[in-house]
């Protein structure tokens, strides 16, 4: 059989956890190949492993039926293997062709002219269907084109192996259905390629063969075209799950947020929101619609306080809150899930019970006269993370930024919705997570709505806008184009509203 890479009985213990318990993975020549696990399943170690950032304690890798020693990733590129990050590493101001070129040439002393590489970037760039232009600005294109730029940025240094780590949670639809074809191109060029995601459409769409694992150990590798999405799933978390939300009629009480014409000014100055109004009641989950960048940021911001209104009003249970600071409206009981949770939710180099009294550590029972209460503190975070399986090696006491990435976001959402917010904005909360996570923080919010309180949903998933929320509000280009009852609605109809067109318009 002709394996391009064997990752063999792997094993990488971390302080308190086997991250990788003898996982076995074999990609073949010219396959996607998916792996899935749950969120802290030892995914992105074992590609750390094979991209050479982490050394592992047992095992063997094979490369072309070789065995080597792969002690960092400038031997990985020397062996053909890359790997396209969830962040890009990009720099802003320099162009395509700058960036591709970044680290390559001047550090084999071979300093090409930027005319030369430009012409190879745009004859590799041509062969996989990927259209960028070598003399555009990163910071002037789109977040897919950036990826793509990562995607070349390999192909130059003439990778064979192509590792995606969770590549579509930072594309739109379009975007998605554009990525399936290039890795369908770079294969039929001989190209092998292992992809990392949650989502089982999608490996359902592109791979061929999808690895399982759980909990650290391999479960097994199956032919994707004879399993189904059930079966995968099943085999990931070790026990059936529901991809249908269920949940009772809303019992609707008084408006807690209310908001009168706000406009608000995106990073680029100009009004990114534009006149929305809209209402949340207790007992209601209201679901925002909407491409990428259509307001989105700007409403979240607006309400929260992280950006400055330029008109109109935001009430919260009656009172004007527009004026207030970030912490007097966390005060006036909105929590809020943030979207970039690196930057916005944890202080990664805190312990997990630091992070989790964040907003709250001076108020009692976790403070008496200013001197903290420990056991109060590690007793409430060890609630949290056991109702929302947050895991990690160390507990309570274990550096945030040690956890897989699910986890982390896991932990932010307990965190917000223990605190029991009138109002809870929940901003993507579930990107990133396994199903059976995703099914849970969709019960869990829920749960929230039926004690009566105010939950403002807003995700780029529609399947996750339809099945969980009550109403949904659909926003294009800033602007509210009409509010629908969600149990009256389709994914077709909510598709023609975020498309600009208002109810019945597209019939
Ligand atoms: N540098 C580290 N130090 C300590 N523990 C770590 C480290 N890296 C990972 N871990 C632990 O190893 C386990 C596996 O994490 P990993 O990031 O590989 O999971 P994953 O499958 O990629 O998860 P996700 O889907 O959430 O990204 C987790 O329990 C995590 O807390």
């Amino acid at each position: 059989m002709d394996y391009v890479v064997e990752m063999l009985n792997i094993r990488k213990e971390f302080p308190g956890v086997v991250a990788n318990d003898d996982i076995t993975l074999r990609l073949k020549k010219g396959e996607i190949h998916a792996l899935l696990g749950e969120n802290g399943a030892g995914k992105s170690t074992l590609m750390s492993i094979l991209f050479g950032m982490y050394q592992a304690d047992r095992g063997t890798i094979k490369v072309h039926g070789k065995e080597t020693r792969i002690s960092n990733p400038n031997v990985a590129g020397k062996l053909g293997i890359g790997m396209v990050h969830q962040h890009f590493k990009l720099v802003a101001n320099f162009t395509v062709t700058e960036n591709i070129m970044l680290g390559n040439e001047i550090r084999k002393g071979l300093v090409l002219d930027i005319k030369t590489a430009a012409r190879r970037i745009t004859e590799l760039s041509k062969r996989y269907g990927l259209n960028v232009d070598p003399h555009a600005k990163i910071e002037d294109i789109s977040v897919g084109m950036q990826q793509r730029v990562e995607i070349l940025k390999m192909l130059y240094r003439n990778a064979e192996v192509l590792i995606f780590d969770e590549p579509t949670a930072v594309l739109t639809p379009q975007e998605i259905e554009e990525l399936g074809k290039i890795m369908k191109s770079l294969i039929a060029e001989g190209k092998s390629i292992i992809l990392i995601t949650h989502k089982l459409k999608e490996i359902k769409a592109v791979a061929d063969r999808c690895t399982v694992i759980r909990r650290g150990k391999t479960i097994g590798t199956v032919e994707v075209a004879t399993t189904s999405e059930q079966t995968m799933a099943e085999m990931m978390v070790g026990r059936n799950v529901s991809f249908q939300v269920s949940k009772k009629p809303s019992s609707l009480g008084e408006v807690v947020l209310k908001l009168e014409n706000v406009s608000v000014k995106n990073s680029k100055k100009v009004l990114g929101l534009k006149q929305f109004s809209l209402e949340v009641r207790a007992g209601e989950i209201v679901g925002i619609a909407g491409v990428e960048g259509n307001g989105q940021t700007e409403l979240v911001e607006g309400i929260t306080g992280l950006r400055k209104i330029e008109e109109g009003a935001i009430y919260m249970e009656g009172r004007n809150v527009a004026g207030l600071s970030i912490r007097d409206r966390i005060r006036s009981g909105i929590g809020h899930i943030p979207e970039d949770r690196q930057r916005r939710g944890l202080v990664l180099d805190y312990t997990l019970e630091e992070n989790m009294v964040l907003e709250i550590y001076k108020r009692p029972p976790f403070s008496k006269g200013g001197i903290l209460n420990k056991r109060s503190i590690r007793q409430y975070t060890n609630g949290i993370l056991q109702s929302f399986d947050v895991r990690s090696g160390q507990g309570a006491l274990s550096i945030t930024r040690s956890l897989s990435g699910g986890n982390q976001q896991k932990a932010i959402i307990g965190r917000e919705i223990e605190l029991n917010p009138t109002l809870l904005i929940a901003v993507q909360p579930t990107r990133g997570l396994d199903v059976g996570s995703i099914e849970y923080i969709h019960k869990r919010l829920i749960e929230h709505r039926d004690k009566g309180k105010a939950v403002l949903l807003i995700s780029l998933e529609l399947d996750e806008i339809l099945g969980v929320s009550d109403r949904i509000a659909v926003l294009n280009n800033g602007e509210l184009v009409g509010v629908v009852n969600a149990a009256d609605t389709s994914e077709n109809e909510i598709g023609l509203m975020m498309a600009g067109l208002e109810r019945g318009e597209g019939e």
